[in-house]
């Protein structure tokens, strides 16, 4: 298939000669993850993110993965949101529904959109109140200790400036500490106004895969991997599950900075 392990500091770091061959270790590892968690705890709760990481998801709507993968256990949850209705272009929850979700059979009760009726801020509050209530019944597993929930799997794109969900560089939203979502109106990347999980709650993710394809993410990704400060840490760089593993799937183009 091509691919190569690189040593890093930073995680597991995966480079493929294409995207569909990162597409294939993607399904790979996710359907690997979803197996261990279903026959561990009886579901899997995975995060999606929007933009270029839905089209690297492809091939799980594809056999083997499709009939394989135990999907009625799957409960799929967003990292980010645009504050937009769910059938407008910008939204991440319309990106996944098109071209992931609509083609897999996960019960749609288990799919914990983020309310498009509310306003930024109430939408925010309105998702932790449903994780929260998710973490008491004991879907999302809130056994590990700390004052967040452990997602199986948290599933990450970069933006080209190293933001990941909608926290930005040098946002204030960076240092939040306590709360599980929040939210933003002043988006440097449009639209202004989106909700998005904190970084303490990506951070005690069981598993963290970020995937980035395409020259244009290569700067981020070499800055993402590195432990150089300037102007501040990038969101990228904050990355850091606590106690959980992180791995990276780049295609060559991005990686183009880290291996020849
Ligand atoms: O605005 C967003 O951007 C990032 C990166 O998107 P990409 O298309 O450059 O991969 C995405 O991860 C995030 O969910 C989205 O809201």
């Amino acid at each position: 298939m091509g691919d190569s392990v690189v040593a890093s500091n930073r995680g597991d770091f995966k480079v493929f000669e294409s995207r569909d061959d990162l597409a294939t270790s993607l399904a790979d590892y996710v359907a690997g993850l979803s197996k261990s968690a279903t026959e561990g705890r009886g579901s899997f709760t995975v995060v999606l993110s929007g933009g270029s990481l839905i089209n690297a998801l492809r091939k799980l709507t594809e056999p083997p993965y499709l009939d394989s993968v135990d999907w009625g256990r799957w409960h799929v949850f967003w990292v980010d949101e645009r504050v937009v209705a769910k059938n407008h272009p910008d939204s991440n929850y319309k990106l996944a529904y098109d071209n992931f979700l609509s083609k897999v059979p996960v019960v749609p009760g288990h799919v914990y959109a983020i309310n498009d009726s509310l306003s930024a801020e109430a939408a925010a509050e309105d998702y932790e109140t449903v994780l929260r209530q998710l973490a008491k019944t004991g879907i999302l597993d809130a056994s590990k200790g700390g004052d967040f929930p452990t997602f199986d799997l948290m599933l990450l794109g970069i933006g080209p400036d190293g933001h990941v969900a909608s926290l930005f560089p040098g946002h204030p939203l960076l240092s939040e500490k306590e709360k599980w979502t929040t939210f933003i109106r002043d988006s440097p990347k449009p639209p202004p106004e989106r909700i998005t999980f904190t970084l303490p709650v990506i951070n005690s993710a069981a598993n963290i895969a970020v995937v980035v394809t395409g020259a244009g993410k290569a700067e981020a990704l070499k800055k993402g991997l590195s432990d150089e400060v300037h102007d501040g840490l990038l969101p990228i760089q904050m990355v850091s599950p606590k106690s959980g593993n992180l791995t990276w799937f780049a295609d060559k183009a991005a990686a183009v900075n880290i291996v020849s």
